[in-house]
């Protein structure tokens, strides 16, 4: 029997249309091209239903009610397909396959999420091969984890992250190999899959106060000073090389109190493409220790970001959250030992 494919379209460019303002999406655009192609009927392409949401949004706007909303959908239509594949903008793409890694526990069928750089409307476009490639996954192979799929490779949703605003290889997995490459053949890493759950359970988000903290060269923290409210309930910090920030002689420390008092959650991860952040390895890294911070390891700030997320949703203590934001949950992070 054809096996049967949910395609979900949240919008992002793949789907969307010329308009005098540039790109946008448009309602009913991707069904009316879909059902032009005459390759989706092939025997060797899944067959699939096509759900718009409303409104179809460029994926700068996606956020937790709408990741939530993507997450109770396949938890609603999961007896009913063979997989998922998510139409989604390729700007916050990353994020959203964090965030669904998190609230989709137990998957035993893929969940993709593709889109891409030209819209499916151009003649010269990646949205077709990143489409038929994703759907022919969804169908026919066992992925049992949320996925995102561009540019021939296939990454763990949690490790991916976009590295180029306009390369048609749009994203990488800098800290974990990839789980599938489509080039003349399919070929499947089987060695670096998760294993298929028994149930799936759904977390969903709730809306807390998270911040991402970039630092740079002749950072002045006091200008932070006011966003460390009780309100605060987690911080990304992305910091230098291995997990190391600027001495600044009070006002670094005066910041990370306030947080530390106020029950936020630090994360320390790298602003480096690859490789971890780990309170410890240097010297510059003693503030971070000094106010009981989470050492984030290889997590992408994306995945960082989702796992808050996910961990303040629930009903835990502080020392449970920051205890889990160390612990690899969903193949999120490598761990190492300190030597
Ligand atoms: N290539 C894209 O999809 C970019 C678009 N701005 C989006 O993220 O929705």
């Amino acid at each position: 029997m054809r096996k049967k494919v949910c395609l979900l379209h949240t919008g992002g460019t793949i789907g969307m249309a010329r308009t005098e303002y540039g790109y946008a999406p448009k309602r009913g655009f991707m069904q009316s091209i879909l059902s032009e192609m005459g390759e989706l009927k092939s025997e060797e392409v899944p067959e699939f239903d096509l759900i718009e949401y409303d409104p179809l949004l460029d994926s700068s706007n996606i956020s937790v009610r709408e990741w939530v909303k993507i997450a109770k959908d396949i938890k609603e239509k999961y007896d009913l397909y063979d997989g998922f594949v998510i139409l989604h903008g390729t700007d916050t793409m990353a994020y959203t396959a964090s965030a669904l890694s998190f609230m989709l526990e137990g998957l035993a069928k893929p969940v993709i999420l593709t889109g891409s750089q030209i819209p499916l409307c151009e003649i010269r476009n990646d949205a077709r091969d990143n489409l038929i490639t994703a759907l022919m996954i969804a169908g026919h192979y066992h992925v049992p984890e949320v996925c995102l799929f561009f540019g021939n490779e296939l990454y763990r949703g949690n490790r991916a992250t976009k590295i180029s605003a306009d390369d048609l290889i749009a994203f990488g997995s800098p800290n974990y190999p990839p789980l599938l490459e489509a080039g003349v053949r399919i070929t499947i890493n089987n060695n670096v899959l998760k294993e298929a759950g028994d149930e799936l359970i759904l977390s969903e988000f709730k809306e807390n106060q998270i911040a991402v903290l970039k630092i740079f060269p002749g950072i002045q923290f006091e200008i932070f000073e006011n966003i460390m409210t009780e309100k605060l309930k987690g911080i990304v910090f992305e910091a230098f090389g291995a997990g190391n920030i600027p001495e600044s002689h009070g006002s670094l420390e005066r910041i990370l109190k306030k947080a530390e008092s106020n029950g936020t959650v630090i994360v320390v991860c790298t602003q480096c493409l690859r490789g971890s952040a780990m309170i410890g390895q240097y010297a510059t890294s003693m503030s971070f220790a000094n106010a009981g911070a989470v050492g984030g390891y290889d997590m992408t700030v994306e995945a960082a970001v989702a796992k808050l997320y996910y961990l303040l949703s629930k009903d835990y203590d502080l020392d449970q959250v920051k205890r889990l934001m160390a612990t690899n949950l969903r193949g999120e992070m490598s761990l190492y030992k300190m030597s």
